[in-house]
């Protein structure tokens, strides 16, 4: 089952210091090319199972593997390695504002010492994906919520990530920017990328056919798999 799974959780809780379980015993896999949905109340700790798979937090019990690698044995100096392999997309973007948007997409390309040549090469790649060839050289200030976001999702994807995960991709926008954002995560799904998106945004996701996850105070209680 591991080897077959992207991501796979055998019976992980996490606790904060303070002694706040924010999960508890939680196992599910989720295959490779698989796209599914993370739901659940304010707080039900969907941020906190996304940052366990990025090693933005550890868990105090249970294991989870990425990629079939059981992400406890992971050597601390290989995490930004492991990085490159899981793209990211937060509500708030987390643009530079005085970067230009080539420049924003192309940061983790910089980070891993691509050439600028190759770098060039594949932001453009990337922005002609999510339908922004034409802002290149725009400052975010001067784009819009949606466009921002898709500024966002091309810095996730410019690496060419297996694996995408996003917490609350439409969380600022109205419903017609958010089915689209949507649908741009079900093209890279198509093309093989497994995504996992964490939503409140209950109405988008049942209008689309993918597994969903529901937490409830910490515990998977729907969508296990
Ligand atoms: N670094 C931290 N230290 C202590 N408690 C934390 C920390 N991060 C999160 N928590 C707590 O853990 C619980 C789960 O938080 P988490 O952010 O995972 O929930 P969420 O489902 O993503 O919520 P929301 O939809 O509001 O973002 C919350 O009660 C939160 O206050």
């Amino acid at each position: 089952m591991i080897g077959d799974s992207m991501i796979h959780f055998d019976r992980v809780s996490k606790r904060y210091s303070g002694g706040f379980e924010a999960l508890s015993e939680v196992s599910f896999s989720l295959r490779r090319g698989e796209m599914a949905f993370l739901t659940g109340h304010s707080g039900a700790g969907k941020s906190t199972l996304l940052k366990l798979i990025m090693l933005m937090e550890r868990p105090n019990q249970g294991r989870i593997y990425v990629g079939g690698q059981n992400l406890e044995k992971f050597p601390r100096r290989q995490i930004p390695y492991f990085r490159r392999h899981v793209g990211v997309v937060f509500q708030n973007h987390h643009l530079l504002f005085d970067r230009t948007v080539f420049q924003n997409v192309a940061l983790p390309l910089e980070i891993a010492g691509v050439s600028s040549r190759e770098i060039g090469r594949r932001v453009r790649a990337s922005l002609d994906k999510v339908g922004l060839l034409k802002k290149e050289n725009s400052l975010p200030i001067t784009l819009s919520g949606g466009e921002q976001q898709r500024v966002g999702i091309a810095r996730a994807v410019v690496n060419k990530p297996p694996l995408l995960l996003a917490d609350e991709p439409t969380g600022n926008l109205d419903p017609e920017l958010s089915a689209e954002i949507m649908r741009l995560f079900q093209q890279f799904n198509q093309v093989g990328v497994t995504v996992l998106i964490a939503s409140h945004d209950l109405a988008l996701i049942s209008h689309m056919k993918h597994r969903v996850m529901r937490l409830d105070h910490g515990q998977l209680v729907a969508g296990r798999g």
